[in-house]
């Protein structure tokens, strides 16, 4: 029988099964403030320790303020950061605290020091987790009573196996378009509800095309179209990106020699292996862009504001309801809605990769009269990297903000916020009501589209500003 990549991944992690449940084993625990308090809170009541505080890594980034770290003035931020700071201290937990060169979202920290890996599995009480799925590891979000039990047993209880999703994609991507495209595409295709119950797995010509950084924004939205988690089989990409950075926690030398001949075999052995299986050719894309309250409210860049009617997927009175909320009329062509500000960031689309691609549009071009732009890396190494290529320089000069690593205006949990009323360009991954401040309204975009929105003031096709 074919298996796919995470039905092997899933059975080496078995620890014991029972009638209804598997408990999993698990080889990386991420922590951040938000999620892990209660956490901590549980096992100091039952006067319990962290059970493998060598597999056990945290990070400060949803309330962490980007204009200066250190100035956190809302007192719900800095409790959750202090107490996340005394917990690593008094469970022994590794921290990566602001300014020590590698906090950052831990989404992004994860992969740039190593700790994600083929054929492992990944947890951390967060749902965009499913981004280390890049890497062919098994990687989801788990909830904070979850996070207790992991941090005592370093295993976890899981429900019955996920259904696996073949999610192919083949052709090339056109010239201007991003894995954020891809990604857009396929939700849009299936709709927020469409990979529920499923692991997807992303493959085919256009998946082993992209880089590391694009196949993690690919599978970061994986749970946007509620699957469990998303993964793609790692492949030479893959190993060049683990064993070419400074990664400490990579394997080296005989344990890499190892893991090497490993890898090789997590790869799905056929695709009738899927469960379901669908198919999309990513040369017919154009640019993607939201206009609703959920990711699969998205249009071509060359389209229209849809007739609440035809919206697919959601019944008239949401399609109604979401174009009340986000001001919009049917009919209005994309290209027409001006935007205030501008949030290039976040684990979706917040590595040096987007803000390289970024920087190509805003290069020699100034931030739009009355737009305000916000340039976020996802980590402290991000920002090094982007500062040692002159990438800020570009932002700077362009009127754009050049910001401290954190989540951001991603979601409003920190001092970067939208105001009610106001709209976004955003490269994130949710766009419900509020997401970004009460009565903001989001429209996710690629990092290319959301530069080509900076400077223009409205949404632009940007492949006609890389003509
Ligand atoms: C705060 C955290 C629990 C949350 C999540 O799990 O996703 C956040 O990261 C988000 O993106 O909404
Ligand atoms: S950047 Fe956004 S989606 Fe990612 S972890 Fe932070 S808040 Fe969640």
């Amino acid at each position: 029988m074919p298996e796919t990549l995470f039905e092997k991944v899933w059975k080496r992690h078995v620890v014991t099964t029972t009638d209804e449940a598997t408990l999993l084993y698990v080889d990386r625990h991420l922590i951040h403030e938000v999620t892990s308090p209660q956490a901590f809170e549980g096992l100091r009541l039952a006067g319990r320790k962290v059970r493998r505080r060598d597999l056990t890594f945290a990070t400060l980034d949803h309330n962490v303020p980007t204009e200066n770290q250190l100035d956190i003035r809302e007192p719900m931020s800095r409790r959750q950061v202090e107490t996340l700071r005394a917990n690593c201290r008094e469970f022994d937990v590794t921290l990566y605290d602001m300014q020590s060169g590698n906090q950052g979202i831990v989404h992004v920290i994860g992969p740039e020091l190593g700790l994600t890996l083929p054929g492992t599995t990944i947890v951390c009480g967060d749902s965009h987790t499913s981004t280390h799925g890049a890497f062919g590891a098994l990687a989801f979000g788990i909830g904070t009573s979850e996070v207790e039990h992991v941090l005592a047993t370093q295993t976890l209880w899981q429900g019955r196996q996920p259904h696996s999703l073949g999610i192919e994609v083949t052709g090339t991507l056109p010239a201007g378009l991003e894995p954020k495209d891809i990604i857009l595409a396929v939700i849009r295709a299936i709709g927020t509800g469409g990979a529920t119950g499923h692991v997807i797995e992303y493959y085919g010509p256009a998946i082993t095309a992209l880089t590391m950084e694009g196949r993690m924004t690919v599978c970061n939205m994986s749970i946007e179209a509620g699957a469990r988690a998303g993964l793609i089989g790692p492949d030479d990409t893959t190993i060049q990106y683990i064993t070419k950075g400074n990664r400490p926690f990579a394997p080296k030398g005989k344990a890499l020699e190892a893991a090497l001949n490993d890898w090789k075999t997590l790869r799905t052995d056929d695709p009738s292996a899927f469960d379901r299986h669908i198919s999309i050719d990513a040369s017919t894309l154009a640019p993607q862009v939201t206009w609703g309250t959920n990711p699969a409210m998205t249009v071509d860049v060359t389209g229209q504001v849809p007739d609440p009617d035809h919206v697919p997927f959601a019944s008239r009175e949401d399609a109604r309801r979401a174009l009340d909320y986000m001001g919009l009329t049917p009919g209005t062509p994309m290209t027409e809605i001006p935007v205030d500000i501008v949030f290039i960031g976040s684990c979706t689309n917040g590595r040096i990769e987007d803000l390289r691609t970024a920087a190509k549009v805003f290069q020699g071009r100034k931030v739009a009269a009355g737009v305000r732009a916000l340039i976020v890396p996802g980590s402290e190494q991000v920002r090094d990297q982007a500062e040692s290529e002159g990438l800020d320089r570009i932002f700077s000069e362009a009127g754009a903000e050049w910001r401290q690593a954190g989540c951001s205006m991603c979601l409003a949990m920190n001092p970067d916020k939208l105001t009610p009323g106001q709209r976004s360009a955003s490269t994130s991954n949710r766009n419900f009501e509020g997401r970004q401040g009460p009565g903001g309204r989001t429209h996710l975009v690629s990092p290319a589209m959301a530069a080509a929105a900076a400077v223009t003031g409205h949404f632009t096709d940007v492949r006609h500003l890389l003509k």
